[in-house]
């Protein structure tokens, strides 16, 4: 009897498998060393997960027996593992145009904070808005982000800083990962300013005696999944001594310490994570070589947002430095009121300019490395036997056009696949 199998892409002109020999995470040396197929083929199994990747001929003849639910002729074009997010803020209402003009004329982000702008401006418009709005609202962000290749996305509250509006929050992104095909990772990250009329104490003390007691309460019961505890460790936010509370707390539920640190100012964040064993620390603009060397000690992974010093004009994170002293490095778009970017592959490109990445890297960064900051690895971030059948085709000869073309992943992703489903068809791309 003949194998039955739901997808066959065939004869790419170049299979981008990133890894393949089961990493979990590669550093510089073979995030420059990316493993890619010339003339290759891809096929995925019913369960959904890829059960070869390989020449197109040894795949043709393997196969030959065969029934595919789906094939796709990929001749000339370029195929590449779903794009990794690892860092969003997609819940919420209420947008910050307004304070882009602000920005633009000279505002720093600290200064529009602190008069009541910025993250306070998006809770107070979160607090008073209904689940199923919110809803509908991250549903069209998390499309536009599958429609740039975004197959797993990391995705926080924090626009709530009050028991409800987290739950709210978490309760929206259990309802997108249950409606969607789009891989959700879920950060509670109550600590992600201190609601107006607290001090940062009493507000320690409410995630810690309130909402994370509440948070877990739903996680026991079945009824909510939360995989990440997250802080704003940053001066006129939470200090160090807070953040540590929180995350430790957040970690003895068994949720991964993935937080925001060393942004604005030295807080020497990298060095709390490293300590704690944190899965990850975003953002570290500010990082110090002491902090670098900690987080390569500890292999936890340095989560670069382009977007963010592209926008509010800060010094850029020192990826190069990063990369040299053996820090995993991966790359979220930080898509938020602020940072209004849902796109990969023009993160990858501001990567490659800005942070002085290579293709290779940049690429690796928002693969297998994103997927490691999300603890995904076994299954997300390379196109290797065994692993979720995620991934995207692009209509170029090279697989680099999809970082080269800035701003042109509409015209390039012809189809992105989940679990071997085609969930993304664009049939308007165009040849130039
Ligand atoms: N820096 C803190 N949090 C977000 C911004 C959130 C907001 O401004 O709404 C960030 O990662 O950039
Ligand atoms: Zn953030």
């Amino acid at each position: 009897m003949s194998d039955s199998l739901r997808l066959l892409v065939k004869n790419a002109k170049q299979v981008v498998m990133v890894c393949k020999n089961g990493e979990n995470f590669l550093t510089k040396d073979g995030m420059q060393n990316l493993a890619v197929l010339e003339n290759a083929s891809v096929v995925i199994g019913h369960n959904g997960l890829i059960e070869a990747v390989g020449p197109a001929d040894s795949i043709e003849s393997r196969f030959r027996e065969a029934v595919f639910d789906h094939v796709l002729d990929a001749t000339g074009m370029c195929v590449l593992p779903g794009l990794v997010d690892a860092h969003t803020h997609p819940v919420w209402a209420g947008d910050r145009v307004h304070e882009f003009a602000m920005k633009l004329a000279g505002a720093t982000y600290m200064q529009v904070h602190e008069a009541g702008g910025g993250i306070h401006f998006t809770v107070t418009h979160t607090r008073a808005t209904n689940p199923e709005t919110l809803l509908q609202g991250v549903k069209g962000r998390l499309e536009r982000m599958l429609r740039a290749g975004t197959t797993l996305v990391e995705c926080k509250s924090g626009y709530g800083l009050e028991l409800n509006t987290e739950l709210k929050m978490l309760n929206v992104i259990d309802a997108a990962r249950k409606t969607m095909p789009i891989g959700i990772s879920s950060t509670y990250c109550g600590a992600h300013a201190v609601a107006r009329g607290k001090t940062m104490e009493e507000a320690t003390e409410d995630i810690l005696s309130v909402q994370l007691p509440a948070v877990q309460k739903q996680i026991s019961a079945g009824n909510l999944q939360v995989d990440n505890i997250d802080v704003f460790c940053e001066k006129g936010v939470f200090d160090l001594n807070s953040t540590r509370r929180i995350l430790q707390a957040g970690k003895d539920m068994g949720l991964n310490i993935n937080f925001h640190g060393d942004e604005l100012h030295p807080m020497n964040s990298a060095q709390l994570g490293a300590e704690l064993g944190a899965l990850a620390i975003s953002h570290l603009e500010e990082v110090t070589d002491e902090g670098i060397a900690a987080m390569a000690r500890a292999k936890t992974c340095a989560v670069l947002l382009p977007t963010t010093a592209y926008i509010l004009r800060l010094p850029c994170p020192r990826a190069r430095d990063m990369l040299d002293a053996g820090v995993i490095v991966a790359l979220g778009s930080d898509f938020n009121p602020n940072a209004y970017c849902c796109s990969m592959p023009m993160v990858m490109h501001l990567a490659c300019v800005t942070l002085k990445m290579s293709m290779p890297e940049a690429l690796a960064a928002a693969t297998i490395n994103a997927a490691y900051a999300l603890n995904h690895s076994q299954s997300h971030g390379s196109l290797e036997p065994g692993k979720q059948g995620d991934l995207l085709i692009i209509n170029a000869p090279r697989w680099e056009h999809l970082i080269y073309q800035f701003g042109s992943h509409q015209e390039l992703v012809r189809f992105v696949i989940i679990k071997g489903n085609i969930v993304y068809e664009n049939d308007k791309v165009l040849d130039l």
